[in-house]
């Protein structure tokens, strides 16, 4: 089966408005300009959200769509005149891909159409509200209650924002599973004709993993940000008390003045250099671990594996905070209490009679620290821009484990 070619500009359009306004920037008397074009029919099941936003993107990209609803009359009034809204009977007789959008508990309702679905693809879209809420995945249960079709999941990562906003918006890739592989083939067209990108993942089985990535919150950053947390609350309250409260019991120094930059100061480029640090650890205890057991075909511990993929965050975390090292080290001569230190000690050079306080070693010692210091930085913003996937593609595996050697040496002695 041969899909409609998609068309060009997609400009993106509101569905808040009034229904009236639907139709008109993007439906002219052609789809889309395209005049004389054999439009395939899509059927979609429900008249909600996604329904709407589906429908749209699907008119835009110049397929006929025939939406089936308990109450035609009612959805026609939130639809373009040119989608055919009607029964379900109706709209599963019409179409071959039929996109189910209505939610999980209210598939059964579709069983009066049953003996109409023989032979059809399904196509999944649901989502749940939490991990793993059922014990099979929605799209096996809907597989299960109606086995003559091809059911295939995808489509659900998209929100229904997102299908409005059409092509130009990031987040373009799309899952898509089914244990029918020539309806599968047929969904991934389908994807790529609405401008996304269509990720393969083989049979149904993936289906809970497709259902679950929407629902997951910053899986790999949540281990690097607690660990990031955890080494910036340890290491302020250690340079607290060895650098203010110390001095404070001892000589009752009032030092509190260095709370909110000088402490925080410190504080940063030790977590930047250790975090630095637990990205490379990682690999070395892969490396050692390999040796110790003479193979490479063993599985590691599920902590180092986790670590192992958790690098490029930590890298990342590592990279935050010696910028913003950077930034409170280059605020440090606009303080109020650095012009009096500085005034104090001219009086007292004054004082002693001293006239030229250059000290030749201190000065070399400074000029080194902050040229390595910059060029560490820069190594690492270098790093940090390889991490983006579209730029590290474009790297060789000999080029990238080259900048990463580079990077090591120069923060070490940044
Ligand atoms: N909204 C979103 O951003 C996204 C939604 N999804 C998935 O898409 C599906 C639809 O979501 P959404 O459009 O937001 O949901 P809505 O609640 O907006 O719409 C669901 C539609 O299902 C139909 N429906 C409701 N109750 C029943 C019933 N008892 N029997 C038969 N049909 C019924 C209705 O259509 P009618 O009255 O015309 O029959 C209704 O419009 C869900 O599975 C959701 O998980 C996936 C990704 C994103
Ligand atoms: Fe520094």
């Amino acid at each position: 089966m041969t899909l409609v070619p998609r068309t060009g500009t997609m400009e993106s359009i509101s569905m808040m408005g009034s229904p009236y306004n639907l139709d008109k920037p993007f439906l002219p008397n052609t789809v889309n300009g395209i005049k004389g074009t054999k439009k395939m029919t899509i059927g979609i099941l429900g008249s909600g959200d996604f329904a709407k936003s589906l429908s749209i993107r699907l008119i835009r990209c110049g397929y006929h769509i025939v939406l089936g609803s308990r109450d035609p009359k009612r959805a026609s009034d939130f639809f373009p005149h040119v989608v055919d809204v009607t029964h379900h009977e109706d709209a599963v007789t019409k179409s071959n891909i039929i996109f189910v959008a209505i939610h999980r508990e209210n598939y059964t309702s579709l069983w009066d159409v049953k003996h109409l679905l023989v032979g059809k693809i399904l196509i999944d879209v649901s989502n749940n509200m939490r991990l793993d809420q059922y014990p099979e995945s929605n799209a096996e249960y809907l597989a299960s209650l109606f086995p003559d079709c091809s059911v295939v999941k995808g489509f659900n990562v998209i929100s229904a924002w997102d299908l409005q906003l059409g092509p130009k918006d990031a987040s373009r890739q799309v899952y898509i599973c089914s244990n029918d592989q020539q309806a599968r083939h047929q969904v991934i067209e389908l994807a790529r004709q609405l401008n996304f990108i269509p990720i393969d993942l083989g049979t149904l089985s993936s289906a809970r993993d497709v259902e679950n990535a929407p629902l997951r919150l910053f899986t790999l950053w949540k281990g690097p940000v607690v660990v990031a947390v955890s080494l910036a609350t340890f290491f302020f309250i250690y340079s607290f008390i060895r650098d203010v409260i110390h001095p404070y019991v001892r000589n009752k120094q009032s030092d509190f003045y260095k709370i909110p930059i000088e402490i925080v100061n410190k504080t940063l480029p030790i977590v930047a250099i250790t975090l630095l640090s637990l990205v490379y650890l990682a690999g070395l205890l892969a490396a050692a671990y390999q040796l110790f057991y003479h193979t490479k075909y063993r599985r590691f511990p599920s902590w180092l594996e986790s670590w192992l993929q958790c690098r490029k965050q930590l890298g990342l975390l590592s990279f935050f905070f010696a910028v913003v090292h950077v930034v409170y080290s280059l605020c440090l001569p606009m303080r109020r209490s650095e012009r009096y230190l500085f005034l104090n000690m001219a009086y007292q050079q004054v004082h002693a009679n001293i006239e030229n306080s250059w000290n030749e070693e201190e000065v070399w010692r400074i000029e080194m620290y902050i040229s390595f210091g910059i060029m560490s930085l820069g190594l690492l913003s270098l790093l940090a821009i390889t991490s983006i996937p579209s730029v590290s593609s474009a790297l060789n595996w000999r080029e990238f484990s080259f900048i990463q050697i580079t990077r090591f040496v120069f923060s070490y002695y940044g």
